[in-house]
């Protein structure tokens, strides 16, 4: 319990040395004032110091106890306390929770967009995410969005509360500031944040011009993927996953302005006070970050090259077992050890849908065969059963070397994939963008026939002399 530090944060900035509870799963507990934590109960008929309880659930109140999730907040005054919620004018018309024929298609070709410019006009995040893809719907509470934001100002006087699903943050440029109703989350590139269902939180942007990645699950958490044969150890270790600590403002705040996301639409409701003036909570239900360097990836030592789903980081399921909705996987820097194996990615047709983007660097940089296009804030699509695989300039590069690929290590570059069940249908405005890339099949279109018909005849003839 973090009840020493007394985060009495009267404007919303961020110390450099903020502070952290480590633990992925726990029941957290945090006061900003020690003390303001009930003891015993939750709901005592006076909270210590004044405060109102209010729970948030994450899951049905009756969900078996390892899936169930809540948290207790104890607040200056109550969420409820607000005018009542009306359309947001405008709304964002590219923020899509319910993917149908009206805003979105089916497209099973290989699809590339190069990286969205962040724009010259004040934008911030609410009105800089755009969603690229997705399947399912929000009301339906399955499904998933894969957006892009784009932003240069921070949210002052909002916050944002996205009541369909559960947000996972992928900077690429510049640093968030998540304020959020358990504490603030400082977010750099190379690190991811998860912010759940419900939570209201305002992302300010301390480094200006900022751009990132995020999904959208419906229905479902994210969880640590089971290990299985690796053991109790590697990929993402819980106690590297942070939880912010209680941190509140109580100054009047006239205008204060709650935007809440509910079946993709916007509303906003005035109140006139800071949504962030939790003074102690305690639960499992929470916003965290993670920093990727700390993953500890496996591979293969021999031969072949391994599925991605080893460096799954975290996975939201599906009720099959071993199906993701949607799995959070990276590429991270590591040795490249294989034998007589060709190492880059092979060629495959997913039953899965992959979502790719890269945070920095280049993707798979085998034997520096720079593969062209596929930018540090750029992605691709390849859905489910589309062909893909090493372009012809990477195909060449690693056949050239030969068996004298000794050890090689990849280094300074971070992609990730969103990889989920569910076939994506693709939005209007992502299959019209001025940056989808419209020759990336190009990539392929020079793979030449290396089959050798003498060889086979060969082959034959001293089977025949057997
Ligand atoms: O398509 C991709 O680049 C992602 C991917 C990487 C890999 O190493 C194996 C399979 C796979 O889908
Ligand atoms: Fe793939």
């Amino acid at each position: 319990m973090a009840s020493e530090v007394v985060n009495t944060a009267e404007s919303l900035d961020f110390p450099a040395d903020l502070k952290y509870l480590p633990g992925f799963g726990n029941h957290f507990s945090s006061e900003a004032i020690a003390g303001a934590l009930p003891q015993g109960q939750n709901n005592p008929l006076i909270c210590p110091f004044g405060l109102y309880a209010e729970q948030i659930s994450g899951t049905s109140f009756t969900a078996p106890r390892k899936l169930n999730l809540r948290s207790w907040l104890y607040r200056i005054k109550p969420s409820v306390t607000h005018e009542p919620f009306k359309p947001r004018v405008p709304g964002n018309e590219k923020l899509i929770a319910d993917f149908n024929q009206s805003n979105s298609s089916a497209n099973p070709t290989q699809l590339r967009w190069k990286p969205v410019d962040i724009p010259e006009e004040p934008t911030n995040f609410i009105d800089g995410l755009q969603t690229i893809c997705g399947a399912g719907s929000s009301y339906l509470r399955h499904g998933y969005a894969v957006h892009m934001y784009t932003a240069n100002k921070s949210m002052d006087n909002y916050a944002f509360c996205n009541a369909d699903g559960d947000f996972l943050f992928v900077p690429q440029k510049g640093r968030l500031w998540i304020m959020t109703e358990c504490g603030r989350l400082e977010v750099i590139p190379g690190e991811v944040a998860v912010v759940p269902q419900g939570f209201r939180f305002a992302v300010s942007l301390p480094d200006g011009p900022s751009r990132g990645y995020v999904s959208e699950i419906f229905g479902t958490h994210f969880q640590l993927p089971d290990l299985g044969p690796i053991g109790a150890n590697g990929l993402a270790a819980a106690r590297d996953f942070l939880v912010p600590v209680a941190c509140f403002e109580e100054t009047p705040c006239p205008n204060y302005i709650i935007v809440q996301k509910y079946g993709g639409e916007l509303f906003t409701a005035k109140q006139d006070f800071s949504p962030f003036n939790v003074v102690a909570w305690h639960g499992n239900y929470v916003p965290y970050k993670y920093d990727l360097s700390k993953f500890c990836p496996y591979n293969t030592v021999l031969v072949d090259h391994g599925d991605p789903s080893v460096n799954t980081v975290l996975t939201a399921p599906t009720d099959k077992p071993g199906v993701a909705l949607l799995d959070f996987v990276i590429f991270p820097p590591r040795w490249l050890v294989a034998e007589h194996t060709f190492r880059p990615p092979y060629y495959h047709r997913n039953c899965m849908s992959e979502f790719m983007g890269l945070i920095y660097g280049n993707y798979e940089n085998h034997m520096q065969a720079k593969a062209d296009g596929f930018i540090p804030g750029g992605s691709s699509l390849h859905s489910c059963m589309t062909p893909h695989g090493p372009d012809t300039k990477t195909y060449e590069a690693t056949v050239a070397c030969g068996e004298n690929a000794g050890p090689y290590k990849i280094t300074d570059t971070l992609a990730f994939m969103f990889e989920s069940y569910l076939i994506p249908r693709v939005c209007t405005w992502a299959l019209e963008s001025p940056f989808l890339d419209n020759d990336y099949y190009q990539c392929w279109i020079g793979l030449r026939s290396h089959f050798r018909k003498e060889d086979c005849s060969k082959a034959s003839s001293n089977q025949d002399a057997d």
